[in-house]
């Protein structure tokens, strides 16, 4: 009785001990993972219509490479991480993270999966598996097949957030939607319908930031006929979003400002198919409109869209519940009596954020 008393306890502390390594393991791969991340947001805005994706590779809990996707047609992650390492011998004793499954098929370069195989990486750590159809678990498979042990879902909430344009594109076969308007005190976006400042320069700087990092950005017609808008990025150093103008009628002038050649900007309207330069006139009907323009920013390729306005082209997508994320400016000190309504919205906040007298909303949806 007592030789199985001591029998179980032994059992119970070698279970134990089995258990901490598995989870001191886990903790670490975790750490590791949280570079992974940290390196693919680096290419944030740079990458479409290719996910960001981070890579480390670990030897004997040394870090002795790191990569990351810079930009479509680039090597991957894992390339890079794997041509970053000095000394060649050791990749065979080592374990590659990386914060998206590896991929399988042949795009602009060879498969990642293949090349870990090639040089018979001890162990492979995967954050979250690719949809894509192209990828999705055919990366692991192979990797699996080949007899390399393969952990996957490290980080996996954190590593399809990374992605959340990507996913979301390949998923539900539309962009990711952002909404952004800047508002008064009393929720007007202008003074008596002619252009009005809101916001702070903090907050247009904020702003420009995240046109930098969402593959397009969206206006209505009156507003691209009102405010002459060059939907740039301008105040800050990054790349400017694709500019896409909603004009059923083709009212806006071929001077204005959202047609210079900063940034390439697509039309929708009712009058024609046609490119001319960087400008691409796409034919589209009123009937049904948000469908159809979904399905054609699909096939445009187009993986994110910041909405800046006006009301009416906002609340077509809060209506429609056609929206992922909302920031909302407000300027609590500035009260603009008469002018355009800013959308009616009432969601749960998700946080806040102040940047001197503006202060910044953030909303996710959830009732998607
Ligand atoms: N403070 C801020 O953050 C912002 C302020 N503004 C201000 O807002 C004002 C303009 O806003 P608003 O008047 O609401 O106009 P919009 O800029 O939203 O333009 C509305 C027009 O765009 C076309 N359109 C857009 N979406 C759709 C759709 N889903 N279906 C059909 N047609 C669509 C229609 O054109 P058509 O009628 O030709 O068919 C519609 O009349 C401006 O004064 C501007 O300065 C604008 C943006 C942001
Ligand atoms: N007035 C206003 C905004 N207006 C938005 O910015 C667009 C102009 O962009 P650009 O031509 O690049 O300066 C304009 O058409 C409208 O969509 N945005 C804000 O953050 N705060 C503001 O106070
Ligand atoms: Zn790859």
């Amino acid at each position: 009785m007592y030789q199985n008393t001591r029998q179980n306890v032994g059992c119970f502390f070698s279970k134990l001990s089995i258990f901490r390594t598995t989870s001191n393991q886990r903790m670490t791969d975790q750490i590791y993972m949280k570079r992974c991340i940290e390196l693919a947001k680096k290419a944030l805005g740079k990458t479409y219509p290719n996910p960001l994706v981070g890579s480390v590779i670990v030897y004997q809990d040394t870090i002795i490479g790191e990569g990351y996707h810079h930009k479509a047609g680039e090597n991957h992650a894992e390339i890079n991480a794997i041509n970053s390492v000095k000394n060649k011998d050791l990749l065979k004793e080592s374990t590659i993270y990386v914060s998206l499954e590896p991929c399988a098929h042949y795009g602009k370069t060879g498969p990642c999966a293949n090349k870990i195989v090639e040089i018979g990486f001890k162990k492979v750590v995967i954050g979250t598996l690719d949809s894509h159809e192209k990828v999705n678990g055919k990366g692991k498979e192979i990797l699996e097949k080949a007899g390399i042990e393969v952990v996957s879902g490290i980080l996996e909430k954190e590593c399809q957030e990374l992605n959340k344009r990507f996913f979301t594109f390949h998923q539900q076969k539309r962009p990711y939607i952002i909404l952004k308007w800047a508002q008064s005190n009393d929720g007007f976006l202008d003074k008596d319908f002619k252009p009005t400042s809101i916001s702070n320069s903090l907050s247009k700087q904020f702003v420009h930031t995240l046109r930098s990092e969402e593959h397009a950005i969206l206006i209505g017609t009156k507003t691209a006929l009102t405010d002459n808008a060059s939907l740039t990025t301008r105040e800050i150093v990054g790349r400017n979003p694709v500019r896409i103008l909603i004009d059923f009628d083709l009212k806006v002038p071929h001077d204005f400002k959202i047609f210079s050649n900063e940034a390439p900007t697509l039309v929708f309207n009712s009058l024609k198919n046609s490119e001319e330069g960087h400008v691409k006139f796409i034919k589209i009907e009123k009937e049904n409109f948000l469908d159809q323009f979904m399905q054609k920013l699909f096939e445009e390729q187009i993986q994110s869209v910041i909405i800046e306005g006006g009301s009416f082209t906002l609340t077509e997508f809060i209506k429609a519940g056609i929206w992922d994320e909302a920031v909302i400016i407000k300027n609590e000190n500035l009260n603009l009596i008469h002018g355009t309504k800013a959308p009616e919205f009432e969601f749960e906040l998700e946080k806040e954020m102040q940047l001197r007298d503006n202060l910044l909303y953030f909303y996710r949806n959830n009732q998607k």
